[in-house]
């Protein structure tokens, strides 16, 4: 299956575990691929039928700005949910980093993959 992804996007929102990270936003860093079949949009070279990634950049965006999860894990498994049932994705695989989260490593985080490709 064709994919469409989206690289690197930084997203503002609140997470953590722990009780000092409750009142504070923090940066994450997510990446997803997303299955899509590309030729029909190809062969129209219409927008309307391709997986449009301006507006799945879009509504992660506007899905972290108002989240509030303790872990990256239910962030990534709300995400993907929505995604798909949004934009109709029939597979994805996401990965979510905090970075800085531990001293020494870049960034930690998690990466799914939800639905048949
Ligand atoms: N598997 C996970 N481990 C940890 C998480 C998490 O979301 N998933 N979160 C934390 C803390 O919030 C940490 O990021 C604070 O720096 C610790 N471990």
């Amino acid at each position: 299956m064709d994919t469409v992804f989206i690289e690197s996007l930084e997203v503002d929102t609140v997470i953590g575990a722990y009780d000092w990270e409750r009142t504070i936003r923090q940066n994450l860093v997510v990446d997803v691929h997303m299955g899509w079949d590309n030729r029909p949009c190809a062969a129209e070279d219409a927008l309307h039928l391709a997986l449009d990634y301006a507006a799945v950049s879009e509504r992660i965006s506007v899905f972290a700005q108002s989240s509030n999860f303790e872990l990256v894990e239910t962030f990534a498994e709300r995400l993907a949910g929505l995604l798909m049932d949004e934009f109709n994705i029939p597979w994805l695989r996401l990965k979510i980093t905090k970075p800085g989260a531990v001293a020494g490593a870049r960034g930690v985080g998690v990466e799914i993959e939800r639905g048949c490709r």
